[in-house]
């Protein structure tokens, strides 16, 4: 056991179980699942990823009779059908070189691009360490930004509490922790706690609100699972069982993440029961596990809200502690409307507690969970990579963005060949990487929300358990994921802000281990790159890859291109035959239903949900990126759509796609972070006018924000524990305060 110099012990490697092993209850096909998916990772990809993947206009492939279609049953993975387009190849080349050239010949393309890079790995990559470009900053700015600091220092020392100080040198012993607990942490191989649990144990245990941010891979998951088990354990239940913890994190694979966390721990706990619930898996189970009213409920927001209000005795009004992990997303503008819903649902009397490696520093964000008088943890800035990350850049030159996908496959097949993460920004590229990689030898899998839950969690346990090698992802795997001995996270193109940078990169580097991140960077990519820069604390390094490497690789692509779109073909014919049964079964299924309507005329599966189809869809068109809508296009617009399509066929093209969709997202942050100043510049005027109200918190804002009507809302609406004890579901109620007509999610 090493201590490092944060105080992180190492692990001495924690066997990453299969989820398999933890009877999760069985995923769902995507035809079976008949509630909308309404999960985060989705709107995730809505928004930052959508690549318009399934739009119809875009990159069609005309369908072929030729194509081999097998019938659903049958159908072929996406690697089956690269080893096919390879074993081709290779008998082609045998039969063309005759039997002369065979004896010279190694019997597989792997080793041919293996001979090739050997006669280049001779050229080393050159790094050399980066200059900090220091910002000349202007006089005037720096005065303003000094009196907003110090009015920003003091609405911060009003709302948040001091923390107290922490001793780093304990053991899990010294702390206040049950033996069933102690136990469990040491068969999991940890003795000492790491700064950011033997800060939060001792307050969480006393009930406080807590505000906490730590960096990547610092233990933030058991920081807060330590006292919420220690809790329940000192605490059991007075009465009839009840669910009394709620911990909401983002994405399904995270929530399966923790889920495991407190199984773990929660191991010689006899008397703990943990439920997860997020989208993709199967409802029916989840509904009787949520019956049995679980002390712990692990949950996507959007599958909660559907329990919330269609499994019957499912309530949330007995919750005693409230968790966000990856906090500041749970409550930026993708989660606005179900967080709403959900801290409605929650008891009033709850304690709050918010975790994240890059937690908000806005009050006005967490003024949206009211906390009360809660205490500010910060181990580290909410700026801060792990400290034991190495980051290098790897600069394209103007004019050769084309150069971005031999890079990555100079990269993966001469010197990162294993426990890598790629992130592209889309979908579609993800998948075209999956291929091209692929056909070049390389062991694939990717990740994003094109795929089925099952495809997605198998691609896990896959990479986890190191029968892939290289896993390309969007930024659906950028928070909270937490495998073992990643070594390297490779950027395709710089993502949309500093945040999602330190998530991404926060992969490696985990528990006091080494790690490195590469990323690619363009001219377009100046100022996120100087952020990055102006917060290393370690001189980044600047990786340099032979123009001759580079070619080589652009004119191995250029040759692979032909098998690439054959791939892409067989997988769109079979796409299509697929969704044709599937179309086709859901008519059957509906006419099925509709014969058991109940007596009422309701069909039977019909749930509710708190939007109807029309604010849902409306909600989700403000979120998309870029436009998307099914309207007739103009023939202009039928023009330009043409052109992206036929640049999305060459290198520079699909580059420039990837870069724009960062760009789009910037833009839409800043105007975001403009209209909220603009705001409150007013509310500040109005408020030091009327010479009222000091904290932000207690500011009257205009009904638009989401702030000022989730106080309202929590002060108005919330269930009382009286309420509960009825056995009532308390009235829901519109925006306007009127208790709404019941809304129908699926007509
Ligand atoms: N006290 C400890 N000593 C050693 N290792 C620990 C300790 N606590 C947690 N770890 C290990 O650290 C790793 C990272 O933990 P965890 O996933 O909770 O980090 P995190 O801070 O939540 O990261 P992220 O911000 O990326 O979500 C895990 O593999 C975990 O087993």
């Amino acid at each position: 056991m090493k201590q490092t110099s944060l105080g992180l012990v190492k692990p001495k490697g924690i066997p990453i179980d299969n989820y398999n092993s933890f009877d999760l209850i069985k995923t769902i096909n995507e035809e079976e699942d008949d509630v909308p998916d309404l999960d985060d990772d989705d709107q995730e990809d809505d928004d930052n990823n959508d690549d318009g993947m399934n739009d119809s206009d875009n990159d069609e492939i005309p369908f072929n009779e030729d194509m081999k279609l097998q019938s659903r049953g049958q159908l072929s993975t996406i690697d089956e059908k690269i080893a096919l387009l390879r074993n081709k190849r290779k008998k082609d080349k045998k039969l063309l070189n005759g039997s002369q050239t065979e004896t010279k010949k190694t019997d597989d393309n792997t080793t041919n691009i293996d001979d090739t890079t050997t006669n280049v790995e001779d050229i080393e990559d050159e790094s050399y360490e980066m200059e900090m470009e220091q910002p000349v900053k202007d006089k005037m700015k720096i005065k303003q930004s000094k009196k907003k600091a110090a009015k920003k220092k003091k609405e911060e020392d009003e709302y948040f509490e001091e923390s107290p100080p922490f001793n780093p040198d304990q053991v899990f012993s010294d702390m206040k922790i049950s033996r069933p607990l102690l136990k469990a942490l040491a068969t999991m191989g940890l003795h000492s706690p790491t700064p950011i649990q033997a800060a939060t144990v001792p307050l969480a245990l006393m009930g406080r609100d807590i505000c906490a941010c730590a960096v990547t891979g610092s233990g933030k998951t058991i920081a807060f699972a330590l006292p919420v088990l220690e809790r329940l354990l000192y605490k059991p239940h007075q009465t009839a069982p009840s669910t009394r913890v709620l911990i909401l994190a983002p994405t399904r694979e995270l929530c399966v993440q923790i889920h495991q966390v407190f199984r773990k721990l929660s191991q010689f706990s006899h008397n703990i029961s943990v439920c997860l619930s997020t989208g993709g898996l199967d409802l029916k189970s989840q509904e009787a596990s949520l019956r049995l009213q679980p002390d712990i409920v692990i949950a996507t927001p959007g599958r909660l809200i559907d329990h919330i209000h269609n499994s019957p005795t499912f309530t949330l009004n007995n919750i005693e502690i409230l968790i966000l992990d990856e906090a500041d997303r749970m409550l930026d503008e993708y989660y606005f409307e179900q967080m709403k819903e959900v801290i409605n649902n929650c008891s009033r009397t709850r304690q709050t507690m918010l975790f994240s490696a890059t937690m908000t520093d806005q009050i006005k964000d967490l003024i949206q969970v009211s906390l009360n008088r809660p205490i500010r943890l910060f181990i580290d800035d909410n700026k801060s990579v792990a400290p034991y990350l190495r980051q290098e850049f790897i600069r394209i030159r103007e004019h050769r963005e084309g150069d971005r996908e031999a890079i990555i496959a100079a990269l993966l097949t001469r010197t990162f060949r294993e426990r890598v993460i790629v992130f592209a920004q889309t979908k579609r590229q993800c998948h075209r990487m999956h291929v091209m990689l692929g056909l070049l030898g390389l062991k694939i899998g990717e990740l994003h929300g094109d795929l089925s839950q099952t495809q997605r969690l198998d691609t896990l346990k896959r990479f986890k358990n190191e029968e892939i090698d290289i896993l390309i992802a969007t930024d659906l795997a950028a928070r909270g994921l937490d495998i073992e001995n990643v070594k390297t996270i490779i950027n395709f193109v710089l993502p949309n802000t500093l945040k999602h940078y330190i998530h991404r990169v926060g992969r490696t580097a985990r528990a006091g281990k080494t790690g490195r991140s590469l990323s690619l960077v363009g001219e377009n990519e100046r100022q996120i790159i100087k952020e990055i820069l102006q917060t290393c604390k370690v001189p980044a390094k600047m990786r340099i890859i032979s123009q001759e490497v580079i070619q080589m690789f652009r004119n191995k692509l250029n040759e692979l291109e032909r098998d690439i779109e054959e791939v892409l073909k067989m997988e769109y014919g079979e796409k299509m035959l697929n969704s044709c049964e599937k179309q086709l079964d859901k008519a059957q299924s509906k006419l099925s239903s509709e014969k058991k309507q109940n007596g009422e005329g309701q069909p039977v599966n019909d749930r509710e949900w708190f939007q109807n189809r029309a604010d849902r869809q409306k909600e989700k068109e403000t979120l998309r990126l870029g436009n998307h809508s099914k309207k007739k296009l103009s023939k202009q617009e039928r023009e330009q759509m043409k052109k992206k399509t036929s640049s999305s066929k060459t290198a520079e093209g699909r580059a420039e796609f990837e870069i724009n969709k960062v760009a789009q997202f910037q833009i839409r942050e800043a105007k975001k972070a403009q209209r909220s100043n603009r705001l409150y510049a007013y509310e500040d005027k109005t408020s030091s006018n009327k010479n009222t109200r000091k904290m932000p918190v207690k500011r009257r804002q205009p009904s638009s924000s989401f702030a000022s009507e989730l106080t309202r809302v929590n002060k108005t609406n919330k269930p009382t524990r009286k309420q509960s004890s009825s056995g009532q579901r308390p009235a829901k109620r519109s925006n306007s305060g009127q208790p709404p007509a019941k809304r129908r999610r699926k007509q």
